[in-house]
C-alpha cells in the first residue's frame, strides 16, 4: 500500500463497469513484461503452508526467505467470515458510482473510496477501484448507505478481529523462524500478543475489462506493512515478481489466504526476508475482488533491524522508522523508499540483495 496525497486526475472516476472500450488513459503499453506471468505453469508454485503442520515455523521462514509470499491453510478464520466480507465488498462496489463517490477519499486522507493510491506515480490509470478503511468503517458506511449500514460494519469488525488474531499468529511464526522470542519485541504484551497499529483494510475491485492485455489492475508495488493478509474471490489476477523467473501468478485457492512480506518486515529482518513486488492483472469476463488486511506495528514503535540479527559481520542495513514515517517516505519515493531508509550499504560493502530499489516497475 502506498499513501499519496496528490490530487486525482480529472478523468479518474469513470464507471469502469459500463465501459465497452479501453480509454486511452487506461491503455498501458503492451510490453513483453505485461504478458509475462500470464502463463507461469513452468515456474515453481508459491508455497502453501499448513498452519497445523508441526514444522510450520521452518516452512514460514523458508517461504519468507525464498519468496516473500506464501499461502496459509488451516488458518482458523471461518469460511463464513471470508464469504461475508467478500459479499460486503461486492455490495460496496456494485453501488452506482455517484453513491460510491459520496465516500470518496479526500486529497489529504488515506481512508475512503477512490482510485489506487499509487496512481499518482504512473502516467496511465489503473483498471480498479478501492475502498480503504482505516479504523472504524462507520463513517464510510454511513455515506454509502444513509438508510442503514449496520450489517456492513459488523462484517468489517468481525473480519478485522479474525485477521488480527491470524496476523499475530503468523507474525510469531515469522519472528520465531528468525530466532526471536517474546522478550525481544518491545511492542508485545505480557501474554505475547502484539499490539497493533490502527488496522487498515483495503477492499479492491477489478471490473471485467474490454482489453485486459493492455490494462493494469494495480501496478507493481511492495506493501509498506509488516505483513499483508489477502483474501481474493475465485478470480485470478495477483502476480508476484520472483528473481530469475519473472511474474508468477498466485491463483486463488478456496481455503487459503495469501500472506505477503511487507517493507517493515524487510527492515526488521535486516533484509533477510524480502518484501515481495506484486501487481494485479485484470480479465475480460470476470469481476475480481480482493480484501487486503494491512498489518503494522503501533504508531509509536520505531522499526529497525532486530538486535539479535546484528553482529560485526551483519551490521544494521536500515535506520529506525515508525510506520507513519515510512509511509511518508513511500509517498514520496514509492518503490525506492527502502533505499531512503538504508544505511550506507554501498560504503561498508554490505549490500542487501533483496532491496528492490533498482527494480523498474510498471
Ligand atoms: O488485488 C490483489 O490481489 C492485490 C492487492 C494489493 O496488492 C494491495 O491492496 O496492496
Ligand atoms: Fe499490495
Amino acid at each position: 500500500m502506498n499513501m499519496s496525497s496528490k490530487l486525482l486526475k480529472p478523468d479518474s472516476h469513470l464507471d469502469l463497469n459500463s465501459m465497452k472500450e479501453l480509454p486511452d488513459s487506461y491503455a498501458w503499453s503492451s510490453s513483453a513484461d505485461h504478458a509475462d506471468g500470464q502463463n507461469s505453469s513452468g515456474s515453481d508454485p508459491v508455497p502453501v503452508i499448513n498452519l497445523e503442520d508441526p514444522n510450520v515455523m521452518m516452512h514460514v521462514g523458508h517461504a519468507c526467505k525464498t519468496w516473500g509470499v506464501f499461502y496459509v491453510m488451516n488458518h482458523g478464520v471461518p469460511m463464513t467470515v471470508l464469504d461475508e466480507m467478500e459479499a460486503s465488498g461486492r455490495d460496496v462496489f456494485s453501488l452506482p458510482l455517484d453513491q460510491k463517490l459520496r465516500a470518496a477519499r479526500s486529497a489529504d486522507r488515506v481512508s475512503g473510496y477512490g482510485v489506487a493510491q499509487i496512481s499518482s506515480f504512473f502516467p496511465k490509470l489503473m483498471w480498479s477501484e478501492g475502498l480503504t478503511i482505516v479504523g472504524s468503517p462507520h463513517e464510510h458506511a454511513q455515506k454509502l448507505w444513509p438508510q442503514g449500514h449496520i450489517h456492513f460494519c459488523e462484517v468489517v469488525e468481525e473480519y478485522k478481529k479474525e485477521m488480527n488474531k491470524l496476523a499475530n499468529k503468523i507474525m510469531w511464526l515469522v519472528l520465531g523462524s528468525l530466532g526471536i522470542t517474546k522478550g525481544d519485541i518491545k511492542w508485545a504484551g505480557p501474554t505475547g500478543e502484539l499490539k497493533e497499529a490502527c488496522p487498515v483494510l483495503q477492499l479492491n475491485s477489478y471490473p471485467a475489462c474490454p482489453d485486459p492485455d493492455r490494462a493494469m489492475g494495480l501496478a507493481a508495488h511492495t506493501d509498506s506493512t509488516l505483513l499483508t493478509i489477502l483474501h481474493q474471490n475465485n478470480t485470478s489476477g495477483l502476480q508476484v515478481r520472483r528473481e530469475g523467473t519473472g511474474w508468477v501468478t498466485v491463483p486463488p485457492i478456496r481455503d487459503a489466504l495469501v500472506v505477503n512480506v511487507g517493507d517493515l518486515l524487510h527492515i526488521l529482518s535486516n533484509g533477510l526476508y524480502s518484501s515481495v513486488l506484486h501487481r494485479a492483472m485484470v480479465n475480460r469476463t470476470q469481476h475480481r475482488l480482493s480484501v487486503a488486511y494491512l498489518y503494522g506495528p503501533p504508531s509509536n514503535v520505531r522499526i529497525s533491524p532486530l538486535s539479535k540479527l546484528i553482529d560485526n559481520s551483519h551490521p544494521p542495513l536500515y535506520r529506525p522508522v515508525t510506520w507513519s514515517e515510512y509511509l511518508g517516505t513511500k509517498a514520496k519515493h514509492f518503490n525506492n523508499a527502502l533505499s531512503f531508509v538504508r544505511l550506507c550499504a554501498q560504503i561498508n560493502g554490505f549490500v542487501d540483495v533483496n532491496d528492490h530499489s533498482s527494480v523498474l516497475v510498471g
